[in-house]
């Protein structure tokens, strides 16, 4: 800290706040601590009285919070992360596009292990919003030695981002309906609207519905003709379960699917199956879906349109945070759901 003519701190930052009082009218703060002096504010700390100021000393290999908070904002910013002017030593990360928000975990630790540094986040694997906020970086003191901002910038320097916005891609979506009850004509189809919805939110390139019997040849013939047509993503409703009349595990398995997994550590949703054919995702949703606003389904859809390949280690972490409290008003994705 050092004294300084108010003339000759422009550029500086200020060690206190500036107190202004206009009798009847206004007492309070004109200059907050931690401000960076400016040309025009010279007259103002004049007519307050104010001929000289503290500052901090700028050869002290120290760096302001803001200009701190900036670097460090820059150096773990992605793709599709966009951070808006550093205020009071916090830099704010927005997602620039609707997707997948991702988190690497290991190297956001590692960052917020450097003393005076602090990143906090959304958790990884968040469905985020064109806009919406994901990350505050802030410095906790004024100023901070530089060397820890280097640090950062070195870290993501070599090892990369530490956040980014996968965009979802315009995926081609087959849904296959399964059910003897529904093929039949028994009961009307209440799972088909239930999954157009939530393609919706993808914007999915939608090519329809096909209608399966109880009966692994034709369930299986099903998915073949959707892979045909060139369907990205299969997702077969019903029969998941273990009555005699539950085929579709069996069906995709005929076809010669890689199951990742049949049978999930998360509730609702234990039933479910994730297959691959070549590169086309095979769901077998089972009919909690059709029933709970919130399921795997919710989880799994987002990772899928950002074109995440999963593996079965990605189901098996889901059981930790997997038990759904089915609250009165649901507000997943904000929320432990499956994360
Ligand atoms: N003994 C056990 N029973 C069940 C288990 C289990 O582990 N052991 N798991 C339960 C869980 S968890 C779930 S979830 C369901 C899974 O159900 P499925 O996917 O096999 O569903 P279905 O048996 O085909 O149907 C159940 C129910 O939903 C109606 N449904 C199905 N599809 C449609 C449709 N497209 N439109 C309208 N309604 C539909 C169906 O008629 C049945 O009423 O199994 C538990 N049981
Ligand atoms: O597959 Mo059922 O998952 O939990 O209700």
């Amino acid at each position: 800290m050092k004294k300084v003519p108010v003339e000759k701190a422009i550029g500086m930052v200020l060690c206190h706040d500036i107190t202004k009082i206009i009798p009847g009218q206004f007492k309070g703060r004109a200059f907050k601590k931690g401000h960076i002096i400016q040309k025009e504010d010279i007259d103002e700390l004049l007519r307050l009285g104010k001929e000289h100021v503290y500052v901090w000393e700028q050869n002290s290999g120290e760096i302001h919070e803001d200009e701190a908070a900036l670097r460090i904002a820059r150096a773990v910013a992605g793709e599709n992360i966009e951070y808006c002017e550093p205020k009071e030593g916090k830099v704010t990360l927005k997602a620039a596009v609707k997707g997948l928000f991702k988190v690497d975990s290991k190297l956001l630790q590692e960052i917020n292990s450097i003393e005076y540094i602090s990143i906090a986040s959304l958790p990884g694997d968040f469905a985020v919003e064109e806009g919406q906020k994901v990350a505050g970086a802030r410095i906790i003191p004024l100023m901070i030695e530089e060397k820890r901002v280097k640090e950062v910038e070195n870290l993501c320097g070599e090892k990369g981002s530490v956040f980014q916005v996968f965009q979802y891609k315009k995926l081609k979506v087959s849904v296959i309906t399964t059910g003897n009850e529904v093929y039949k004509g028994r009961i009307q189809d209440k799972f088909g609207p239930v999954i157009l919805k939530k393609l919706d939110y993808f914007n999915a390139d939608y090519l329809g519905q096909t209608f399966c019997p109880d009966s692994i040849e034709e369930i299986k013939k099903a998915i073949l003709g959707c892979r045909e047509r060139g369907a990205d993503l299969i997702i077969l409703t019903g029969g998941m379960s273990v009555d005699p009349d539950d085929v579709t595990p069996s069906a995709i398995r005929n076809t010669g699917a890689r199951v990742v997994t049949y049978g999930a550590p998360v509730q609702p949703g234990n039933m479910f199956m994730m297959a691959y054919l070549d590169t086309t995702a095979i769901l077998g949703v089972p009919g909690c879906a059709m029933y709970y606003k919130t399921t795997i389904l919710d989880s799994v859809l987002p990772k899928i349109f950002a074109g995440q390949i999963l593996t079965r280690d990605d189901f098996v972490r889901m059981g930790e945070g997997g038990f759904c409290l089915n609250c009165e008003v649901c507000r997943y994705p904000n929320c432990y759901f499956c994360r």
